[in-house]
């Protein structure tokens, strides 16, 4: 049947061919498109995995992915302006289109593109002043808890670290001083889980002005959407599963409250932290592919963490019945993540296991088609002194895996080789079980 087309000048639009317009392929009704300056201007109308793909770049020859206006400046029409751009620091297309594209699949609407996670956490906490007061949590990213340090000790900031997967300590702790809760899940390393929808009830009981500001990392929009879970911000670092080749950094911000998006993009033209237009193009190109990285990640996590388990390993996943917090994250989360820890028991063995394995990268980050090990007290977590370490319970022991999209029988293999050549595993007739194994099969931690 033929359809209106945009000139006008196609056959008669009569009222059943409008109404087919608005029929996706399935014949689900779709709504139309929000205008651009409504509440829920970027909002999804497919599935996300459709909408991850899902763009329009209405540029002059209908190109199907975004150009690189690798531009500084733009000519203007006149000394007074008159072009979108001007100066790509302020503003730029393919930062643009990216952006709105973030924004759309973040479940926002205005999403924020800068230079790295830590530069969006840097753009969020200058809406801080001295005096004010953040909660935050006891296991954090090392980037996080040094950002918050240098906050306290250089800008008056008073920094509360509390076990925010106790809803009762947060609430303690919050005031008419506290500006913003600052939360984390799954905890990085320590894969703990926070009940964002009570947190945000409670602070935004006490105190409505305090801003509930979710870095969702470790999940990504494919596994959690904090704002939909009450959060007034949310952040991620784009180096990660968005991006998901470890070829780029980048930080992104989504909100749906204007008047902070506006405060956070003039700290953006103002500093100059936007990201840059090669960068953003790889961005939008990285996330695409999100949902069938996001999906075999996890399968494969999610049989690395049983392997572990069932060789007698203790292993923090949400993946896992045996964590502690099941139930809670996947009432807040669609899926596991692709990241897990677990303990040997023996600092040495830890180290002769990471360094020992050949097609587990020893690296720091997550989040990318290929896997990683590490170890965090020496890397991602070395910046947090050894003694809020120990106060913090983190094992140093501890190992984290970052599972990517290989084969998984042999991440599998490698990984049992690794164990067997550091001596992590005792070998038996039936296979092998970690060493340190006790009565009820997990491994005491040190
Ligand atoms: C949970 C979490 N948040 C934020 C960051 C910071 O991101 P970036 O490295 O892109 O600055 C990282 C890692 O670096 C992280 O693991
Ligand atoms: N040397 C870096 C370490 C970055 S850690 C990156 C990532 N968040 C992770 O958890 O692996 C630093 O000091 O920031």
């Amino acid at each position: 049947m033929a359809t209106p087309n945009s000139h006008g000048n196609g056959p008669a639009v009569t009222a059943a061919s409008k109404a087919l317009a608005r029929l996706d392929l399935d014949g689900h009704d779709l709504p139309p498109s929000p205008a651009p300056s409504s509440p829920h201007a970027g909002r999804r109308r497919y599935a996300l995995a459709t909408e991850l793909v899902y763009t329009e770049t209405k540029d002059q020859y209908g190109s199907s992915s975004i150009p690189i206006y690798q531009s500084a400046t733009f000519k203007q029409t006149s000394s007074s302006g008159g072009n979108e751009y001007d100066y790509t620091r302020s503003g730029n297309p393919t930062r643009t289109h990216l952006e709105r594209h973030l924004a759309k699949i973040m479940n926002a609407t205005r999403a924020l593109a800068v230079g790295s996670g830590m530069g969006a956490l840097d753009v969020i906490t200058r809406l801080l002043r001295p005096g004010d007061e953040v909660i935050t949590g006891d296991d954090l990213y090392g980037g996080t808890n040094r950002l918050l340090t240098y906050l306290k000790n250089n800008q008056g900031v008073v920094v509360h670290h509390v076990d925010t997967t106790n809803v009762d300590r947060v609430r303690e702790v919050l005031s008419n001083k506290t500006a913003m809760v600052l939360l984390e899940t799954p905890t990085n390393p320590l894969i703990k889980i926070v009940d964002i929808p009570a947190i945000a009830r409670v602070s935004h009981e006490i105190n409505s002005k305090a801003l509930v500001i979710v870095d969702n990392t470790m999940l990504s929009p494919m596994l959690c959407n904090p704002l939909d879970l009450g959060a007034d911000v949310v952040y991620e670092s784009g180096t990660k599963y968005l991006s998901g080749h470890h070829d780029i950094m980048a930080g992104v911000i989504a909100v749906n409250d204007p008047e902070l998006g506006d405060k956070m993009y003039f700290t953006i033209n103002a500093t100059g932290c936007g990201l840059s237009p090669n960068d953003s193009f790889l961005l939008m190109r990285g996330v695409k592919t999100l949902a069938i990285r996001m999906e075999k990640q996890q399968t494969n996590a999610q049989r690395i963490a049983e392997f572990l388990e069932s060789h007698g390993f203790k292993v923090r996943y949400p993946g896992l019945k045996s964590h502690p917090q099941y139930d809670l994250h996947w009432s807040i989360a669609r899926g596991a993540g692709a990241v897990l820890s677990f303990e040997t028991g023996d600092v040495a063995v830890s180290e002769r296991i990471v360094e020992a394995a050949r097609l587990w990268g020893i690296s720091v980050s997550f989040g990318c088609v290929n896997s990683l090990i590490s170890m965090p007290c020496r890397m991602s977590h070395a910046s947090i002194d050894a003694k809020t370490r120990q106060e913090r319970q983190m094992p140093e022991d501890i190992i984290r895996l970052c599972v990517g999209i290989e084969d998984v029988d042999d991440l599998i293999d490698d990984l049992s080789r690794a164990l067997i050549q550091a001596g992590a595993v005792a070998l038996t007739l039936d296979g092998f079980h970690a060493n340190d194994a006790d009565v009820d099969g997990a491994v005491s931690s040190a």
